[in-house]
């Protein structure tokens, strides 16, 4: 479904900071991208969701590249980012509403599951209330809300538990292995190594921007002969050298 091709790119086109990356998400897989502070991760995601132009090399999402069809594409992925964004004049449930009108949701059936979410992340009492009175966490929780909403054919997520309490971790990968189930696609970004060991199918190394190891775990402790070796032992082993 997504297909990243040899993709370069970064701040500058004269320094580029990921370099050649190739990889891809299928339907109904959950895709893990690791690497340290500084590895790339964020800007990866950026060039996939069409906020940053890449020097060289293509994204594409069923086929279709951003300046193809750009609302096609947009309207197939939600985006969970690191960093809470949101419109300080509209209340939770208008985000949930904007969210609605955005994605050309059909009204009574999408209200119904926000509804669902709301209860599900303990936030029913916050509905009509502005975030910028939110705490951290649920703040981060508006986010998980709408991407949820939209039910994306892929989901893209930039280190979400950070914040958010052991209930709604909880809650958030019961929904991450519902989308899944569901046929969506998700890449995530997480430094919680045995959290993605257990819910990813596979995943994406990344050091100083370049990919060192990807597959499933079994392919990565073949590559690296290390049998039976947990993926914190192999990402140590790896950026380490
Ligand atoms: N806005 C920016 N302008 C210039 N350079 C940036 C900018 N944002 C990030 N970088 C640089 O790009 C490189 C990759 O950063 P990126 O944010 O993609 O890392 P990351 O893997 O997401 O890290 P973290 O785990 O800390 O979130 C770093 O060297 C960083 O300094």
């Amino acid at each position: 479904m997504l297909t990243v091709h040899e993709l370069t790119g970064g701040y500058s086109r004269v320094q580029p900071v990921i370099h050649d990356l190739s990889f891809d998400v299928k339907p109904g897989e959950m895709v893990g991208l690791i690497g340290l502070n500084g590895a790339g991760k964020s800007t990866t995601i950026k060039h996939i969701l069409g906020l940053m132009t890449p020097v060289a090399g293509k994204v594409t999402l069923h086929g279709k590249t951003l300046q193809d069809d750009p609302i096609a594409f947009r309207s197939q992925i939600a985006y969970i980012p690191e960093t809470p964004q949101f419109y300080e004049e509209l209340t939770l449930w208008e985000h949930l509403e904007l969210t609605i009108r955005a994605y050309r949701l059909d009204e009574a059936e999408a209200s119904r599951r926000a509804h669902d979410l709301l209860e599900q992340f303990r936030m029913g009492k916050a509905k009509h209330w502005f975030p910028h009175t939110f705490s951290k966490g649920m703040q981060q929780k508006i986010m998980i809300l709408c991407a949820f909403l939209a039910q994306p054919a892929l989901l893209i997520v930039d280190e979400p538990f950070v914040g958010l309490d052991p209930l709604a971790i909880q809650t958030l990968l019961d929904l991450l292995q519902e989308g899944k189930q569901q046929g969506m696609g998700i890449l995530i970004s997480t430094h919680i190594l045995d959290m993605a060991e257990k819910y990813c199918n596979r995943f994406i190394l990344l050091h100083d921007g370049r990919i060192r190891l990807k597959g499933d775990l079994p392919a990565m402790q073949h590559t690296l002969n290390k049998p039976g070796a947990s993926l914190e032992q192999l990402f140590i082993q790896v950026v380490k050298g």
